[in-house]
């Protein structure tokens, strides 16, 4: 099949290479010219993944109509900020050049500001003219060890099953599996909010926790990821697969998340903006954390460890006020709260 990768960072780099494996005639588009010009004559992408040599059939070019004229499946690893503006531009250029494309995109956040999904910004800069189908490919796939050929599993979720089923077949072979689920809502919110978590025990590890607190931070984590996912009509139990608990394991325990080494740069008095200057890359639990804490209060939904990290992120609360603030917090069942918001959803999880 005709791909075209949108994002030249180290996610969409890694699945070309998953790609170009498969045997898919690839083109990459990125920005910046010095990383498009390495990929086509070195064949790597040193500034994104180290010591990785990838197929010399992956094309790369910093011409975005070039990239959609070739199209048939467009992913899309940009970062969620970048997500409607690229999708804006996408959309203009497939309208002249009269043509229509399935998406596939794997970005892990929120929109700050409207608080949408990802695929949401993208049915709004999008019409059924120019774009068939809108899946989400998300869980625990450090693009590091994708890129190395490290078996990886993920989950991909579409409005329209069939959809779904096509990137199943493009991506899947002997190292990338992939699994089809049929709640969208749940993938991209469990993408999304485990950032969120990854960021938190990043900071408990930073300040010398143990693993108890680690533990408990990620169960309970886990418990306001899937209050909060049910609320806006997940199943909850997408929660206890690739994109909830999987994807929230492997960033909450690795030192290639950047988002749980983020954690710790912030544990060492360093500012966001410094941590995330030093990075280089995408940290995407910032503005989620954001986000997700306006969002649960517009859904009513208690969301303890975000709101903690929330105001230690922008509201200068210290470790010692957060740790009390989770610890001292009114005694509480285990379950009671996502047990509340099963019920109140009171009909079926939804598919949109
Ligand atoms: N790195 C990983 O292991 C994984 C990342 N993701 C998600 O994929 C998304 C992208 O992440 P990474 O590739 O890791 O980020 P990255 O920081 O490594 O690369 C981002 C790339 O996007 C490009 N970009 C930013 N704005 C752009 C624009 N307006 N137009 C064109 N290109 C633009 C940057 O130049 C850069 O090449 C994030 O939402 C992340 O959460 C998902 C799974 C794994
Ligand atoms: O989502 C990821 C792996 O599944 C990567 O997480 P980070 O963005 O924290 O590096």
């Amino acid at each position: 099949m005709k791909i075209s990768l949108i994002g030249t960072g180290s996610f969409g780099t890694s699945l070309s290479l998953v790609l170009a494996d498969n045997g898919h005639d690839v083109i990459i588009y990125g920005r910046n010219n010095e990383v498009v010009e390495e990929i086509n004559t070195k064949h790597t992408n040193s500034s994104y993944l180290k010591e990785i040599e990838l197929p010399s059939s992956i094309k790369a070019t910093v011409d975005l109509n070039e990239a959609l004229s070739h199209a048939e499946l467009v992913v899309l690893a940009v970062p969620v900020k970048a997500i409607r503006s690229v999708t804006r531009d996408m959309h203009k250029l497939l309208e002249t050049l009269g043509r229509k494309v399935q998406i596939v995109h794997v970005a892990k956040g929120l929109e700050l500001g409207t608080h949408l999904r990802v695929s949401k910004v993208i049915a709004e800069e999008t019409t059924t003219d120019t774009v068939k189908d809108i899946s989400v490919m998300s869980g625990p796939s450090h693009a590091e060890e994708v890129a190395k050929r490290s078996p990886t599993t993920v989950s991909v979720a579409s409005a329209q099953p069939e959809y779904a089923k096509i990137v199943q077949d493009v991506f899947m072979n002997s190292y990338f599996r992939v699994y089809d689920n049929d709640d969208m809502v749940g993938v991209e919110i469990g993408g999304a909010l485990k950032n969120i978590i990854a960021l938190s025990i990043g900071v408990i590890h930073g300040l010398g926790f143990g693993d108890n607190a680690k533990a408990a931070v990620i169960t309970r984590g886990l418990q306001e990821i899937a209050r909060l996912g049910t609320r806006m009509g997940a199943d909850p139990l997408t929660f206890t697969g690739l994109a909830g608990m999987g994807d929230l394991i492997v960033t909450a325990t690795s030192m290639h998340s950047r988002n749980y080494r983020c954690g710790i740069m912030l544990s060492e008095g360093k500012s966001v903006e410094q941590a995330q200057e030093e990075m280089g890359m995408v940290v995407e639990g910032v503005n989620t954390t954001r986000a997700a804490y306006e969002l649960a209060a517009e859904y009513e939904v208690e969301m303890p460890i975000t709101k903690v990290l929330y105001q230690f992120l922008f509201e200068e609360m210290s470790e010692e006020e957060a740790t009390y603030a989770l610890m001292l917090r009114e005694r509480t069942g285990e379950t009671d709260k996502l047990k509340e918001v099963m019920g109140k959803q009171n009909k079926e999880w939804t598919r949109e």
